[in-house]
């Protein structure tokens, strides 16, 4: 189902695992500022709503969206008790293909993290051909993909957590 039509915000929190005792990684892009500020509010806003608490939260910048996979992957390496991480970016199409390059790098960049390193890592990266696109994501008309990721990472760390007692 595309964004159009569905507000990213909307969630049963009865379906929502309890995160009280979760802890969280949120690695922010300085790029679009305006945009990646509104995703970390609607991440940061979730985990609360779900319980997590604040000193179990910690936000570290990078400049653009392609040093989130630096950024994300010396979070994995510091922050062993960590239950997921989640990485936030806003990229717009500009006049080149360098949109092209940089939304296919992190992309890529995060799927092998999330590969090669026990912490998963939640894409909350904006793809967009415009600001206008971007704003109705991050707070906007369509709600706000950072809640989204949030949820995602909840549920991530509850498999994680399952996964260890399954294994023992
Ligand atoms: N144009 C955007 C960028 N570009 C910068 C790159 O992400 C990177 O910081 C640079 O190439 C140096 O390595 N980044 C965004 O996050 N959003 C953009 O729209
Ligand atoms: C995604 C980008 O790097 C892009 O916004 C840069 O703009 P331009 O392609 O006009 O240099």
């Amino acid at each position: 189902m595309a964004t159009e039509g569905k507000n990213l915000s909307q969630y049963d929190k009865d379906k929502i695992p309890n995160a009280k005792d979760f802890r969280f990684g949120i690695v922010v892009s300085e790029w679009n500022d305006e945009i990646t500020e509104g995703l970390f509010q609607g991440a940061f806003d979730a985990f609360i709503e779900n319980s997590v608490q604040k000193e179990n939260i910690v936000r570290w910048n990078v400049p653009g969206s392609f040093e989130l996979i630096y950024g994300c992957k010396k979070m994995q390496e510091s922050f062993e008790m960590l239950d997921a991480i989640i990485a936030v970016g806003s990229v717009i199409q500009g006049e080149t293909k360098h949109f092209d390059f940089v939304c296919e790098g992190v992309t890529q960049g995060i799927k092998d993290l999330n590969v090669k390193h026990d912490i998963p890592v939640i894409f909350c990266v904006l793809t967009d051909d415009n600001i206008e696109q971007s704003r109705a994501r991050s707070g906007g008309k369509h709600g706000n993909k950072g809640t989204e990721a949030a949820i995602a990472a909840i549920k991530m760390a509850q498999l994680r957590k399952d996964a260890k007692f399954y294994k023992g």
